[in-house]
This record gives C-alpha cells, structure tokens and sequence, in this order.
C-alpha cells in the first residue's frame, strides 16, 4: 500500500444523540465520501511508491515546551477625537519595532508593529525536534521580525500634537531603520528614522525632529499605496469584499490573478491609479472632489464638527428635499426613453435654486446626504470612466472617505454598476485607509515583509475592549490594566453596547430608481472606518497543511454564520456558556479579587464582541462557527486566563488513566477485527465529554466520569449517523486474500483531556503502532476548553505506558519518554515496538482548527503521513468536515445536539 494509492478512501463516523436523555444516544445511517481519489491522480501523486523514511531517523519528539502563537496581547483602535483622557497614552511595555505614518490633509494614519520577547525555550527535545524535521533556520528565511503584530491607529492631522504624544508614550520613536538598532531600548533617538508619507511627511518634519528627535524619511505617496494595497490584497485572506443594497461579500482573490486594477484612494482629494504589479503603475486620473469636499463643505452647511458626525447626520437624510429628481422635472414621470426613473437624482442639491428658502429652512440631516451622495456618484462615475479607458474589469476603492460606511459603499457600487451596465465591479478593502502607511511601512528595507506568504499573517480580532456606540473610545490598549479599567469605565458611563451598521432610512431616493438597503440599525458607529480593521499578527512559522487534495478548494468552516438562525444558535450557546466559564476561569487563576476583576472584564468584552458580531456578522472578516469559538479563547487569553479547565482536565486524566488497564486487558482478549469495532466505538464514547456542549455538562451531574463513559460505550452500536467503518475496515484488513499494507504514519488530531484521549484515541493509536504505522498525536498549541494541549500529551503517554508494552517502545523510539521514570506493571508479553509515537503541536488555540495555518512541526510530520484521523465536533465536523485530502481521512466525532442538518 503507497502513502498515496488511487483507492484511498475518505471516511466519516459520526453519531448523533441526544444525551440530555442517555437512553437516546444512538440514531444512525451512513453514507461514504470517495471523492479525493480523482484529485489524487490529477495531483499526480496516484499510484507512486513513496519512500518510507527511516523509523528513528524520521521522528518527531515532543513538541516545543512554548506555544508558537504569539497571543498574548492585542490592541485595538480607537478614536482620538473622542479618547477618555484617563486611559490616554498608556505607558505599556512592548517590545517596539517599527512605524511608519502617512500624513495627510485630514488624518494622519501610523501602521507599527510590536512584538513580544519568546519566553525562554526550556526544552532539550525541540532542538532535536526542529532539527530532524528540516525546520531549523537553515533552510528558513530567518526574519528579523520574528512573529508580533501590525496595528493601525489614526489622528486628525489638525491634532498632531496627540499622535506625537502617542509615538512618544509607545516609545515608538526609538525602532528606526537601522537593523542594529532593532532591540535597541536606549533613550537616544539620534539618526532614527521614521518612514512616512503624504504631504505632512514635508510639512511636519521639523516638528517630529523637534518634538521626538526623529528624521523623516519620505515616501512616494502613490507608491505607498500601491504597495500597502497589493499587500493587502495579497496576503489578507478576507481584505477585499463587494456591497451592494447593504450586502457585504468578501473576494476571494487569486494572487496570480489580481493585475491590472484600478485603485481609488479617496482622502481629502481622489488618486486613481492603473496599478499593473508590484512597483507597477500609473496615475492616470484623479478629482478635487473628495473626502476634503464632502467634510468641508458639509462643515460650512451644516456646523458639523467633526467627519463622523456629518456623516451620523446622513443616515437620518432624506435628499429629496434639496436634490432635483427626474420626477421634479418631468412631473412625476420616468423619463424612460434614456432609461432615467423618476426617482433619479437629475442635479444634486438643483431643489435649492428654485425654493425660496436659505439653509436654515433645509435640515442638516438632508443636507448631508444629499452631499455625500453627490460626492460618492461623482467618484464612482469618474472611476468607472477611467476603469472604461483602461478596460479594466475590477476597482479596488480605499481611503478614510469610505470609513465602513455602508450607505457610501453603496452609492459607489451603484454608480460603478449604473454606468459599466454591470461590467465592472467596485471592491472595497478592510483596511482602506492605511494603504498608504502599510506601504510605508513596507519601504523599510530590513522587513523581510515583502516575502511573507498569505498564511503567515493571520487577522485576529481586535480583542482589547470592544467597539461601541456613544463617545467613549479608547486608544490601542497595551497592558492588562488598561484594558481592565477601560472595560470598567466603559459600564460605569452605562454606555450601551451597541453594534451599529450605518444604514440610511428606507425610502430615500436614489440615481436610476435605486433603492437604498434595508435599514438595520439607525445609528453609526463614531469609528466607523475601524470597523472592519483587526490586528494583524505575523506567524512566519505557520505553513499550509500539506495533504490537501485541493489546497485552493479548501475552506475549515462547515458553517457559515451568515444565515441568521444559525448565527442566533451560537449567539445563544455562547451566551448562556459564559457565566460557568467566568466562574471556572476565575477558579483557575485562585479565585483572587484579581481573578474576579479580570473575570468579570472578560466577560464582559466577550459579550460586547458577541453583540457586534450579531449586528455586523462580517465587522472582522468573513464569519465562520471556527472564528467565533476561537474568538472565545483569544478573548480569555486576552485577560490572562491561560487555562481555565486546567483542573478539571487532571482530574478526568486522572480517573481515565486509572480504568485504563482493564480497558487495555479488555481490547487484548479480542480477535483483530472486533477489536478495531470495540476500538472505534470506544473513540465515540469517549469523545462524549466535552465541556463546550450544554448537554455533556449537564451530564456531568449525572454520574462520575468513568460511569458516563460506560453508559456511553453501551449506546455506541452501529449504525452510526454517518457511518464508513465497513470500508474502514476493508482499507484495514482487506477482503478475501488480500491483504493490505498497514499505513506508513498516522497523524491523529487529538481533542480532549481525560477520557477522551485516554480510553479513545491513546488505545486507537496504540493498535496502529501495533500493526507497525507510525503514530503522530496532534494536539493543540495552546489551551482550549477541555481540550489536551501538545505540553500535556507526553505526561499522558507516560503515564499509560506504564501499563502498556507497545505504548511504552513507541513512545521511547518517538522521543517521548527521555524525562519520564517508567515504572512497567504492564503484564503481557509483547515486545516493545520500535515504531515511534510522536506528538506535535498544530499551531493553534482553539476547539476547530484552520488547517491552512498549522505548526511548522506538524506540516514537516505530514510529508510522511498516509493516514489523517480527526477527532471531536470541532476539529471534524464545525471545521473540516468538507475538507479532502490526498491520503486516507477519517472523521470520528459524538454529535452531542441537533443543529446539524
Ligand atoms: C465547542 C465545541 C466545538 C467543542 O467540541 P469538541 O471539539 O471538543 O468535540 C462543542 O462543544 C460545541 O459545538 N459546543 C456548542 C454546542 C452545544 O452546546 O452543544
Ligand atoms: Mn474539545
């Protein structure tokens, strides 16, 4: 049997129950997946004989001893205008890198990046781990910014003074471009330079040098954002989304398909630029009517004072007021002959003219939108025209005009729409107004940025408080404190957690009968344009699961949230999990005012982030079931609960480890084929005890963890929902005379502490190692839920070896045992193996798992593996279920609730 045979066969079990009512477990049917064997011949792999690698020579040891993930602080943007003075300009410790400014007429944009100090690796095993697997630095760019995170800040360019105060409060100033200063924390600012761009780089240079001793170093501006947008579009998985009648749909955007397209900036003024690759470009159009017009004007009209609040002001408009229509001139009626309706704007604020009226008789609500519409038609026609005289298909509009603004989006989708007849397409970025300090930031030579590949840059949510309605915002929180006493502040002003989605009222008149988007909401949010900006971390060592059948195809999430019962679902769960969770995280830091106070912050900055996903389920890229539950975690890591189920898991390794024996003398009395059932079935029982499902905890009350786990085991027969185990077996034992060659290495996703791995998958992996297959145990980097961490699985594997021959040579020729005392009760005869037991973390903290994004150590054990079993609801079902891959799969999960259709 070859690692990759054109027979291999994809496999589910599953088992759906409810266990609320333990005599209903089982309800079953099957249906097989063959689908990979095709992609498997097109790939090219059908049929090879793959070299095996030598046993020892091809081990993986333990895991690294340190999560790779660098999660341990976030920040997130907040508003200048409106900062809470008590929370401003922290004194927070990071390890500061770089910073780049775009300075423009409006709003001065800072993009820097901070990382954190490794902890110390205290682990012998990694070396040789790292080494063995070809992971060390020889055959890895080695980059000087090794994993931290970019963040994006703004300034109104008339309040300087407070950005100055920011980069010195950050120490911000102190990381220049020269390399030799790159840890360098030493008060002396003498020849740093800052990188920056727009017409303020000229303008305020003095100042800079004045006030934090730097020298500027300007960029081109166009370069800049053409730089910072092919980045973005490049190495951002969800950047770049489309918004029409109030839908936001993200793009997937194929890297080697992105050139030519035109991009839009629209600041105070307007650049359009044919951009043709990277450096590759032309400006070849752009108006005075902009981002400056529409504030500057709108300020005049209306005595708004600030972008935002103008801009609050156009959702409650109704331009029909002060806009001449078609139906104004025509007398109601269409002027169909060239396709106008009567509803279509014929001369913005033209109702003026023939009124007798001055502005005090024209609401300031009316007056906004009326002007916003105008500018944003005008932008949109302008760029299609140029889009027309390029004949390019795709324009990609950025710049602080758009701030998230759902109506703006709108009107510029229309207008593009409207005059390419559906041709062109308008694209807006997440990101869109730090294109030009991304790319500033990117000019510093020594990045090593400009090599980074797609799944290196993960977007995390912005964790550190949550965005609210109101006036209070808080600027990038960096220590533990901050983000404590702004959570307190934040209920203290009482200020309602709100989630807006700026949307116009229904019925507001539109260009060619256009009708705006439902309403949702009728308030916007103040920062609207950090809607849609997460922090980006950089994981340089995370790499694409390399088993895919088809890489490209490949998508974790098996639900979507954006069917709205389902997002309600979850919201729910979620929900109604958090206050047990705060009462077990609090336990496990000791139950300290401390803990409480973290506790309580935690919960409520989960609460608030679960109230904007509801009303803006895209507000942080697209929204999968994975993204929310990992959101969960972060946002518990985020406050300092490093392992809130750490007790409750050594309690139930504890009590496993301890049937473990007869479970073991149980397995070994049975044939090999009633074995793999028993064995099978015992993964599924096993699996039953999870902390993150409802119905598992109230079954905690109802007997102790080993009388769940029989009563479990006795409601595990066949047929299950989703049932393969025939053609499992076949793949196994073969039929007739044939016999199959056992599999070369098995990776086994692991998912929960105590029985699950102990009484489930350790047995499993044992009678793999017993038919000479190399087992990889993948378990997570950091804590999640229940969930068995790769620091905790060797202590298991040690303790279970004690008692089990095969366990105990396995996990001696895996590397496994070097530390460990055994102490052998292990009765049967059997000689010890020398087919290696490994364990390796995935790279990630999380109950689903993102295999686009896994452990350099895991991707290096996967090379060799033919056989992929994934275990547990999240990592098999919420994520993964549809994935396909070039070897033999098997997905093994307890269905414990019926939202499953
Ligand atoms: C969070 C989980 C994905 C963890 O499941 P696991 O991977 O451990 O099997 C799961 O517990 C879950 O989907 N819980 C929510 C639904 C419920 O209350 O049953
Ligand atoms: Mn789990």
């Amino acid at each position: 049997m070859t690692s990759l045979t054109e027979d291999h066969k994809e496999l589910n079990f599953g088992i759906d129950g409810n266990i609320n009512n333990c005599d209903e477990i089982a309800k079953h049917n099957s249906e097989i997946q063959r689908e990979t064997s095709t992609v498997v011949e097109k790939g090219g792999g059908g049929g090879e004989e793959k070299e095996m690698a030598p046993l020892a020579g091809s081990s993986i040891h333990r895991s690294s001893s340190r999560p790779q993930l660098d999660l341990s602080g976030a920040a997130i943007q907040g508003n200048f205008e409106e900062r809470d003075p008590a929370i401003l300009l922290p004194n927070q410790s990071d390890d500061i890198s770089h910073l780049a400014l775009d300075i423009g007429g409006s709003l001065i944009k800072l993009v820097y990046f901070s990382r954190r100090e490794d902890q110390p690796i205290n682990d012998k095993r990694k070396k040789t781990t790292t080494a063995r697997l070809g992971i060390s630095n020889g055959n890895r760019r080695s980059y000087p910014i090794l994993g931290g995170r970019l963040h994006f800040v703004k300034f109104e360019t008339i309040k300087i003074k407070e950005c100055l105060d920011f980069i010195y409060s950050k120490q911000l100033h102190r990381g220049g471009m020269d390399s030799r200063r790159w840890q360098s924390k030493g008060p002396s600012t003498e020849n740093t330079v800052i990188k920056a761009t727009g017409g303020g780089a000229y303008k305020f240079a003095d100042l800079f040098k004045e006030r934090l001793g730097i020298s500027i170093e300007k960029e081109d501006e166009m370069n800049c954002l053409v730089a910072g947008a092919n980045f973005l579009l490049k190495a951002i998985r969800h950047e770049a989304f489309t918004h029409m009648e109030g839908q936001k749909m993200f793009v997937q955007i194929d890297q080697n398909d992105l050139f030519p397209y035109l991009l839009v900036n629209i600041g105070s003024g307007v650049s359009m630029i044919k951009v043709d690759g990277d450096g590759k470009f032309q400006r070849v159009s752009g108006t005075n009517v902009g981002g400056g017009t529409y504030w500057g004007l709108g300020k005049l009209l209306t005595k708004c004072e600030s972008f935002d609040e103008l801009l609050e002001l156009s959702q409650r408009g109704d331009n029909r007021t002060i806009d001449m229509l078609v139906g104004d001139i025509y007398g109601g009626m269409d002027y169909s002959k060239i396709g106008l309706s009567a509803s279509t704007i014929a001369s913005s604020f033209g109702k003026a003219i023939s009124e007798n009226k001055g502005l005090d008789d024209y609401r300031p609500e009316d007056i906004s939108l009326s002007l916003l519409r105008m500018i944003s038609y005008n932008i949109g026609q302008i760029s299609y025209l140029n889009a027309l005289r390029f004949g390019l298909k795709r324009i990609f509009f950025g710049g602080f005009f758009i701030r998230g603004h759902a109506y703006t989006m709108d009107t510029i989708s229309f207008a593009v729409h409207f005059w390419s007849k559906g041709e062109a397409q308008a694209m807006f970025l997440r990101h869109e107004g730090f294109l030009g300090a991304l790319g500033a930031f990117m000019s510093y030579e020594k990045h090593g940025l400009d090599d980074l590949m797609v799944h290196q840059l993960v977007e995390r949510f912005p964790m550190g408080a949550p965005y609210v309605g109101g006036n209070i915002h808080g600027p990038p929180l960096g220590d533990l404190n901050e983000k404590i006493s702004w959570m307190e502040k934040f209920v203290q002003k009482g200020t309602e957690i709100t989630a807006p989605v700026p949307m116009a009222p229904p019925g507001t008149t539109g260009l060619g009968g256009f009708e705006v988007p439902s309403s949702k909401g009728d308030t916007l949010r103040c920062d609207a344009s950090e809607l849609n900006v997460g922090v980006l971390h950089l994981v340089p060592s995370l790499e694409v699961f390399p088993l895919f059948a088809d890489p490209k195809r490949y998508e974790p999430n098996t639900i979507d949230l954006s069917d709205r019962s389902e997002l309600e679902y979850w919201y729910t769960v979620l929900s109604e999990q958090l206050s047990d969770l705060v009462d077990k995280a609090v336990a496990s830091e000791g139950g300290t005012d401390d803990a409480e106070r973290r506790g309580d912050a935690f919960a409520r900055a989960f609460s608030a982030h679960l109230a904007r996903l509801m009303e803006e389920p895209a507000a942080y890229g697209k929204l999968g079931l994975a993204n929310l539950l990992e959101l969960r975690e972060e946002c518990l890591r985020e406050f300092h609960f490093i392992d809130a189920y750490r007790s409750i898991k050594q309690r139930e390794n504890e009590a496993s480890l301890a049937v473990l024996p007869d479970l073991l003398k149980e397995l070994d009395s049975m044939t090999e084929e009633a074995r793999m059932l028993t064995l099978i079935e015992g993964v599924l029982a096993a699996n039953i005890f999870d902390w993150g499902s409802r119905a598992c905890v109230d079954l905690y009350h109802k007997g102790t963890i080993i009388e769940i786990y029989r009563m479990s085991r006795n409601k595990m027969q066949r047929p299950w929902r989703v049932d393969d185990f025939d053609v499992f077996k076949e793949r196994m034992f073969g039929s007739g005379d044939k016999k199959p060659e056992p599999h070369k290495r098995a990776l086994l996703f692991v998912d929960n502490s105590g029985a699950d791995i102990v009484l489930g998958m350790l047995p499993l992996a044992r009678e793999l190692l017993r038919r000479g297959t190399e087992v990889v145990l993948v378990a997570n980097s950091l804590p999640a839920l229940n969930d068995v961490t790769a620091m905790e699985v060797p202590d298991i594997v040690a303790e279970a070896a004690k008692h089990c021959d095969i366990l105990r040579g396995a996990a001696e020729a895996g590397g496994l045992l070097v530390d460990a005392m055994i102490n052998i009760q292990d009765s049967s005869k059997e000689s010890p193996s020398s087919v290696p037991l490994m364990v390796v973390e995935n790279g990630c903290g999380s109950p689903c798992i993102d295999l686009r994004q896994v452990s350099s150590e895991l991707a290096a054990a996967a090379k060799d593996a033919d056989l992929v079993i994934l275990e547990g609801m999240g990592r098999a079902l919420h994520t993964n279920f549809n994935a396909r891959f070039k070897c033999d799969a098997l997905k093994v999960y307890l269905l414990l609730f019926h939202n499953y259709r």
